[in-house]
């Protein structure tokens, strides 16, 4: 059951910090049983310095009858972290895969709206998904490297777009790429930093490694193609202490050079990592979004707040 809200008002509303602002459209639905507070605009709108890497513009998903994502637009600036946090279900992991069509392979799933890659739009429909993919990367909650060698993890994806050639006939017509294998290898694994740990035993099966050592050899596999963008699923929740801050600090690095967009459920991991966040809340909506200080410390939306502060969620 939900409530209907009237959006047609536009009103100045006190804010949670005591500051007034003005509000514009309001959100229309709350679920029975949640705070009614009303989404304002402009919590959701997040201004930052320089250009946006994605666009996503009323973004809705449904699975079957289930509207799992509600109208959410969102700039995601380059070459920062920004953090989804959110209670179970509120579809965190919905918005994570439309940024780079995952969602196209469950059947269940319709999409409607917009994501831009720098300008240009993915879901047209002559994208070119491998492409894509290459440019935005994944990497998912459990470790899922291939049960292959340490090495042909890393080689996999540049062998498969064509970036390296192998085998009998690249030597037979001259076009053997193991050097440059090797150097693909060695840098994706320092910038993953796996290479210390793994150097000596390359031809090594994958699965030999601790859950984070495999967890940061897929992020080595996955910047392998150089991506620009990185997309991380709840990286470390199926990780020890010490693995979980090894993976934290490589993302802080990575966001040197990349744009990240992280799923996780640990809040206190978001505001270490992260430069911006979004909080999502029940029902699919985007209810929040800004810097991360601003919203750890004085979020404007009362439901943000009670989320952060363990009130819900
Ligand atoms: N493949 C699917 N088929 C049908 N419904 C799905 C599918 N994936 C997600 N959903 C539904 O969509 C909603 C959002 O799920 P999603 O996994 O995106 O949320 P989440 O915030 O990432 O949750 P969690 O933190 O528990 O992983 C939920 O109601 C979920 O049951």
């Amino acid at each position: 059951m939900s409530n209907s809200i009237n959006t047609e008002a536009s009103t100045d509303t006190q804010t949670n910090s005591g500051q007034t602002i003005e509000t514009d459209s309001l959100s229309t639905e709350t679920t029975a049983g949640e705070s009614d507070e009303r989404i304002r605009e402009a919590w959701r709108q997040y201004d930052f310095d320089g250009n946006a890497k994605l666009s996503v513009e009323d973004l809705n998903v449904w699975y079957g009858d289930d509207h799992a994502l509600k109208d959410v637009s969102m700039e995601i600036p380059k070459k920062s972290v920004t953090a989804l946090i959110g209670p179970s279900g509120c579809g965190k992991s919905t918005y994570l895969r439309c940024l780079n069509r995952m969602n196209d392979r469950i059947k269940a799933a319709r999409i409607d709206g917009s994501v831009e890659l720098e300008g240009t739009e993915i879901y047209d429909p002559n994208a070119n998904l491998v492409e894509l993919r290459k440019r935005i990367g994944m990497v998912f909650q459990s470790p899922n490297p291939f049960p292959k060698s340490i090495r042909e993890n890393i080689s996999y994806g540049p062998r498969k777009h064509g970036d390296i050639n192998k085998g009998l006939l690249a030597r037979l017509f001259g076009r053997d790429d193991t050097a440059k294998e090797g150097e693909l290898v060695e840098h994706s694994l320092k910038q993953a930093a796996l290479w210390d740990e793994v150097s000596d035993r390359l031809d090594d099966n994958a699965l030999g490694l601790s859950g984070g050592q495999q967890q940061r050899l897929c992020i080595a596999r996955c910047l392998a193609v150089d991506p620009e963008v990185i997309l991380m699923d709840e990286p470390a929740s199926a990780l020890d202490p010490i693995a979980t801050s090894k993976i934290e600090d490589l993302v802080e690095e990575l966001s040197k050079e990349y744009t990240v967009v992280i799923v996780t459920h640990n809040m206190q991991q978001a505001a270490r990592i992260s430069d911006q966040t979004a909080v999502f809340l029940t029902g699919g909506e985007l209810v929040e979004y800004d810097d991360t200080d601003k919203i750890f410390e004085s979020p404007e939306s009362q439901r943000v707040e009670d989320y952060i502060t363990g009130k819900f969620g």
